[in-house]
């Protein structure tokens, strides 16, 4: 199918079908929060909103990347989200990349979110629609981040049907500037990173949800969406 890849400057038109991908780590963690319980996550465009949106609702939790900081209960890392119980709870996620791109694509008719935890059961949520051509959004580094290059066409790919072979995928992600910069976070002691994030982005297929963005109240909501078992539509 003829897929487009793009970055976030370069949508220029509202997608009939976007997924937007962020391997590093926005939607390794949102996929994270949905296993811990969580009942779905709002993505806020800043710092200042997500704030907002958690002081304004009773029991809303609050995320974003980077350091810790006040008002925020956690950070953007699998690696401290997985230890979390979110039971039923509302999670405001705010991130430099990842939510930036499912904002800018959010009044699409049909928006997923996506990295490769969830990479098999994307393709297999799109396969059930009857997607047909996907605009794949790039997150990271204005669309040349290769962790979400290589989800993305690792997805598109899958889509299209037949064997994939993940491991030249993987490899393209492991060995991305994001997954360095992580390394190196870790080997700084920075705050925020955990020393798992990098293998846990790496996992795939790790959940058999889709992750599918719909507007809510005038707020972008993202929510799992079970998807049956890919062992049912092989071939
Ligand atoms: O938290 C992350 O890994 C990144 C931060 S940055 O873009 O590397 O500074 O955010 P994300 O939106 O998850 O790519
Ligand atoms: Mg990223």
């Amino acid at each position: 199918m003829n897929h487009r890849f793009v970055s976030i400057p370069e949508l220029t038109d509202v997608p009939r079908v976007a997924v937007v991908v962020d391997v590093m780590r926005a939607f390794t963690v949102a996929a994270w929060a949905f296993s811990r319980g969580a009942e779905r996550i709002v993505l806020a465009s800043s710092e200042g909103e997500a704030l907002a949106l958690k002081e304004s609702r009773p029991g809303w939790l609050a995320l974003k990347d980077g350091a810790p900081a006040a008002g925020f209960d956690t950070v953007n890392s699998p690696g401290l989200v997985r230890s979390l119980g979110l039971t039923g709870r509302t999670v405001v996620q705010k991130t430099t990349a990842g939510t930036v791109g499912a904002l800018a694509v959010a009044s699409a008719p049909l928006v997923l979110c996506a990295s490769f935890v969830v990479a098999g059961a994307t393709a297999r949520f799109l396969k059930t629609e009857g997607s047909g051509p996907v605009t794949f959004v790039v997150t990271g580094d204005a669309g040349r981040a290769s962790e979400d290059l290589a989800c993305a066409e690792y997805i598109g790919r899958h889509l299209d049907g037949g064997d994939v072979e993940v491991a030249p995928y993987l490899h393209r992600a492991r060995t991305s500037r994001a997954a360095a910069d992580l390394s190196d976070g870790v080997r700084r002691g920075y705050q925020g990173v955990h020393p798992d994030d990098v293998d846990l982005c790496l996992e795939v297929d790790t959940f058999s949800f889709a992750m599918v963005a719909r507007q809510e109240d005038s707020l972008t909501v993202l929510r799992p969406a079970a998807v049956p078992d890919g062992s049912a539509d092989a071939g």
